[in-house]
């Protein structure tokens, strides 16, 4: 399976860094088994799309309606008309600065599809549930309440993301990594049948040039989404030559 590398811009970045973007999608050209792709503020996709016509780009949210009185939002299919392919959903950011529910997350992901973009659909824990032992659980509630049963699984892939790890240079153990990719593997196996062997799991948190190597060679980790270190060419790269290599 070829892997996926992400950038996630998060509110970051205007006009003035298209040039590192050009960076970021020049040197990924030498990795052609490599799938990459940033996501972007909205302010910045059709003028990416626009320059660097050969790279996926993508949004980090869209609303679950079509159009209409939304004030300040935006839609699936405006993320398409600037020329996005894919659209983040379900960020933990989003889930606590916006409160955004499974259910939130399941309608916005229906909407997407709707629209043609491919989903990045994240889930994670706590630091308090996982020291409470609750990861794998609340792992599972999550992928039950946000994926759409009758979502396409070509369609969608789910970035596993510890919300302790977030921005924290903190990484869980390699171990942990690949038994929560192995538990949302089965989930989605038991859900959408073979379909679900080929949903790529990506990991986030923390990932770097200098951990991307381990994190990739983990069983069932599909690739990365990364938040820090996709905002240069310097970071960025190394970690899609890992996957390259992986
Ligand atoms: O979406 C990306 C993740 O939140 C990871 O962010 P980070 O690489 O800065 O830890």
């Amino acid at each position: 399976m070829r892997k996926l590398i992400v950038g996630n811009w998060k509110m970051n970045g205007t006009l003035a860094q298209l040039d590192e973007i050009g960076q970021i999608q020049a040197g990924a050209a030498a990795y052609d088994n490599v799938d990459s792709a940033l996501c972007l503020p909205a302010t910045l996709i059709h003028a990416a799309k626009q320059r660097f016509a050969d790279f996926q780009f993508g949004g980090q949210d869209c609303h679950h309606a079509p159009k209409g009185a939304h004030t300040g939002c935006i839609s699936a299919e405006m993320l398409t008309d600037a020329g996005s392919a894919m659209v983040i959903l379900g960020h933990s950011e989003r889930r606590s600065d916006q409160g955004e529910s499974d259910a939130d997350v399941r309608a916005k992901a229906s909407a997407a599809c709707a629209a043609g973009l491919h989903v990045i659909l994240c889930v994670g824990e706590t630091e308090a549930q996982r020291d409470a032992g609750q990861t794998e659980t609340v792992i599972l509630a999550q992928l039950m309440g946000s994926v759409p049963d009758d979502i396409a699984a070509e369609h969608i892939d789910i970035a596993y993301e510890p919300i302790w790890a977030i921005g924290t240079g903190r990484v869980p153990a390699i171990e942990e990594i690949a038994s929560v990719h192995a538990a949302i593997r089965t989930h989605l196996t038991e859900r959408f049948g073979q379909a679900g062997r080929a949903v790529r799991i990506l990991y986030g948190g923390s990932m770097n040039g200098d951990n991307a190597a381990a994190i990739l060679a983990v069983p069932n980790v599909g690739g990365g989404l990364i938040g820090g270190a996709s905002l240069t060419a310097e970071k960025f790269l190394p970690i899609i030559k890992a996957a390259s290599e992986s």
